[in-house]
């Protein structure tokens, strides 16, 4: 089960999540709660050890800007959220990343990899709103493995996430904070905890 936790903002958090065992943590680059600077995550990033992806999280952000965003961070990944094209994940093909290509659960094409991605992301319709959807919708899909389940997950959620929807990943970022963009230590190594049983 790969397990990612998104939003992360402070040094103890990001502390937090590696030593619970996360496989990736995101710092979102673009207007949120939980937006921070290019320095910050920089900075953030660079006390991560190598095993744990480091993800660089944008939605509608120009493809030139998205390029020095990730020069500047030096993140090892790249989420991209909005109407990006194929176009555009061949223009950022060049840097090395692991691309995550983030859709709605209701997007036309849920194909793993029909735009080069590394990763399916399937989201509820507003990113890192809290919202949830039916996760059981793409059971029968048989997507595959390379596809990770987010929107609206938590501790006490999960668990049944995750057996409805036959993902093999996990992403939040909502579930796991105390207050909209405060992050709970205690939420996420729980949430780290349900999301590695269950999986
Ligand atoms: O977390 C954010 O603020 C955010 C902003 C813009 C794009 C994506 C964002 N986060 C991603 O949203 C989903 C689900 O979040 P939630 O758990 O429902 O709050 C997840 O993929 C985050 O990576």
């Amino acid at each position: 089960m790969f397990v990612k936790i998104c939003g992360l903002s402070t040094a103890e958090t990001v502390a937090t999540a590696v030593g619970s065992g996360a496989d990736a943590v995101g710092f979102v680059l673009t207007r949120s709660p939980r937006q921070v600077t290019p320095d910050t995550a920089r900075r953030l990033a660079g006390a991560v050890p190598p095993h744990v992806l480091t993800v660089a999280v944008v939605a509608g952000t120009d493809i030139a800007t998205v390029r020095e965003l990730v020069r500047d961070t030096g993140l090892r990944a790249l989420q991209l959220h909005g109407d990006y094209t194929r176009e555009d994940f061949a223009a950022v093909a060049d840097l090395g990343l692991t691309l995550i290509r983030a859709v709605s659960y209701d997007a036309p094409d849920l194909r793993i990899g029909a735009y080069g991605e590394d990763l399916l992301l399937v989201d509820a319709t507003e990113p890192g709103s809290g919202g949830a959807w039916d996760y059981a919708l793409l059971r029968e899909r048989g997507l595959g493995d390379g596809w990770i389940l987010a929107g609206g997950l938590g501790v006490g959620t999960v668990t049944d996430a995750i057996r409805l929807s036959g993902a093999g990943g996990v992403d939040v970022s909502s579930g796991v904070e105390s207050a909209r963009g405060v992050k709970s230590e205690t939420l996420i190594r729980e949430f780290i905890a349900a999301a590695r049983k269950a999986g």
